[in-house]
């Protein structure tokens, strides 16, 4: 059996009293690719703020590769291994993908030396890796500006997989890309998972289906559900929180 590599005890996060995490349990191996859905508000981008260290618990505790979190900032946690995607691509737009890449393996080595700099043998090595890892061997030098929005977003992946976090969290990768582009973020974060434990949040149920193993259903800040899509599909509670009204979404916007 695989390793524990995040584990939420007890969880609560208030704000001003209103609780957007309450009790919530969660734990993940490592190797895991889990996806989390749930209704708006219903706590998903607070589960990934605790995680990161952006918000503390006001209850409970995360423990991450065996180590509470509570008393690190957002900087020491990232450092020990967590890295986060956001839903806007985070890419300098007027540098190519090799540099932003470059950047990226670099980054603790400061920004000024990389641009000014040549980069070393092992870096460029580990740069082509990653430009073929995202798809985008093809287009190494062009400004990353004239990219589509998912080859930016596989960029942005690029950038914090040459950080080499042991958890990756990823949040909506696919909003806004067309079929074919969020068929290619699937199989990027399929390949992905065989070295990183990555977490998913996603509303685009095709898109669950293609990419996942285990599902975790959050509602009103508590854990309502866990199982395979197929489970979680099927389950009468779900449905009427969540997969029904977005079924009702789709009917009123045709
Ligand atoms: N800083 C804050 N202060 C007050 N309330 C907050 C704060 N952050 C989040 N909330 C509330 O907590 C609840 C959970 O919010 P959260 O953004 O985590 O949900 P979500 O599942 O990510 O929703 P969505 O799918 O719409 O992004 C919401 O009701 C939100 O209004």
């Amino acid at each position: 059996m695989n390793a524990r590599i995040l584990e939420i005890e007890d969880l609560t996060v208030s704000f001003d009293g209103f609780k957007a995490l309450n009790n919530l349990n969660f734990s993940m191996d490592e190797g895991e690719l889990r996806v989390i859905i749930g209704p708006n508000g219903a706590g998903k981008t607070t589960f990934l703020d605790v995680i990161t260290g952006k918000v503390k618990p006001t209850i409970g505790q995360v423990r991450f590769k065996g180590r509470n979190l509570r008393s690190m900032s957002e900087h020491q946690i990232a450092r020990f291994g967590v890295g986060r995607k956001f839903q806007t691509p985070r890419v300098y737009l007027n540098l190519t993908p090799r540099e932003n890449l470059e950047l990226a393996c670099n980054r603790n080595k400061g920004v000024f030396s990389t641009l000014l700099g040549r980069s070393s043998v092992t870096e460029r090595r580990t740069v082509s890796g990653l430009l073929e890892t995202i798809g985008l061997v093809a287009k190494p030098d062009i400004q990353a500006g004239l990219l589509s929005h998912g080859e930016k977003q596989w960029l942005e992946i690029g950038m914090l997989v040459a950080q080499a976090p042991d958890l990756l969290l990823v949040d909506e990768p696919v909003a806004g890309l067309t079929d074919e582009e969020t068929e290619q973020t699937g199989e990027l974060l399929i390949s992905l998972a065989q070295e990183h434990s990555i977490i998913v949040i996603e509303h685009d149920m095709e898109f669950v289906r293609q990419i996942s193993r285990k599902v975790t259903v959050l509602h009103e800040g508590s854990v309502l559900y866990e199982g395979t899509i197929e489970e979680v599909q099927n389950d009468p509670r779900v449905i009427e929180v969540y997969l029904g009204q977005q079924q009702e979404e789709v009917h009123e916007a045709a």
